[in-house]
């Protein structure tokens, strides 16, 4: 089994990466986050390290799903490959922070690597708004995060949208971590298991 969280900047998915791990025993995987070399770079010049970013976050999720695919275990993950291609990387152009022949050149890469992986059994989209993103990302207080303007947040929330609903991939599951505080209320953890057991029910 191979359940995938996914969401915006702050939406809370390595939070309930860990809890939904501890709950069913699964093994959690983390994106690469304090060993990145270009990420700190990235938010103070986006435009000069956009494509550097890319390829390091490609590379690094693509052996990931390698990794979760040979190893056959039952798996939590936090955050996928298609969320670096269709909303970061596309955003990232569309804002012009990428040029065109790197996009296209990324696009390329990402199509070849998408050919040899499986999409997990269930997607879970971590919807959150601008407001609430902010301030789960103030309160991480990551100090390179601090600068985020809200228009960027805004628009990775926008291709979000449009994503997941053309996303057909597998079973989804939509939670609207607005009115659900899952870290602090064990009953709102609870709703959000039985919603995951009733979508991976006959999947096992
Ligand atoms: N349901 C929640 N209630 C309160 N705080 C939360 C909740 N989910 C996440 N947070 C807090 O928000 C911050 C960002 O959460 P995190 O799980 O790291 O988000 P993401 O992995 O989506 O970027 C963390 O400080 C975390 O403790
Ligand atoms: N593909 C990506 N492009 C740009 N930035 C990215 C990408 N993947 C992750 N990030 C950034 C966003 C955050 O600052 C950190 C960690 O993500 P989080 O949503 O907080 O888990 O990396």
């Amino acid at each position: 089994m191979h359940i995938a969280i996914v969401g915006n900047i702050g939406a809370g998915k390595t939070t309930l990466t860990e809890l939904l791990a501890k709950n069913y025993g699964w093994e959690p995987l983390f994106e690469a986050v304090d060993n990145n070399p270009y990420l700190e770079d990235f938010y103070s010049d986006m435009k000069r390290w956009s494509f550097n970013l890319q390829i390091y976050f490609l590379n690094s999720r693509y052996r990931q799903i390698i990794e979760i695919q040979k190893s056959g275990r039952n798996v939590i993950q936090d955050r996928t490959i298609y969320e670096d291609a269709y909303i970061f990387a596309e955003n990232l152009h569309d804002m012009g922070l990428m040029t065109t022949r790197d996009y296209q050149n990324y696009q390329s890469i990402f199509d070849n690597i998408t050919s040899f992986i499986k999409p997990p059994d269930l997607l879970i989209y971590l919807k959150a708004s601008v407001p609430t993103l902010v301030n789960n990302i103030q309160r991480r207080g990551r100090e390179y995060e601090s600068g985020i303007r809200l228009d960027y947040l805004s628009k990775l929330n926008e291709k979000y949208e449009k994503w997941i609903k053309g996303y057909k991939l597998g079973k989804l599951l939509i939670i609207d971590k607005d009115n659900l505080d899952f870290a602090n209320n064990p009953e709102d953890l609870g709703n959000i298991v039985q919603m995951i057991e009733r979508e991976i029910h006959g999947l096992f």
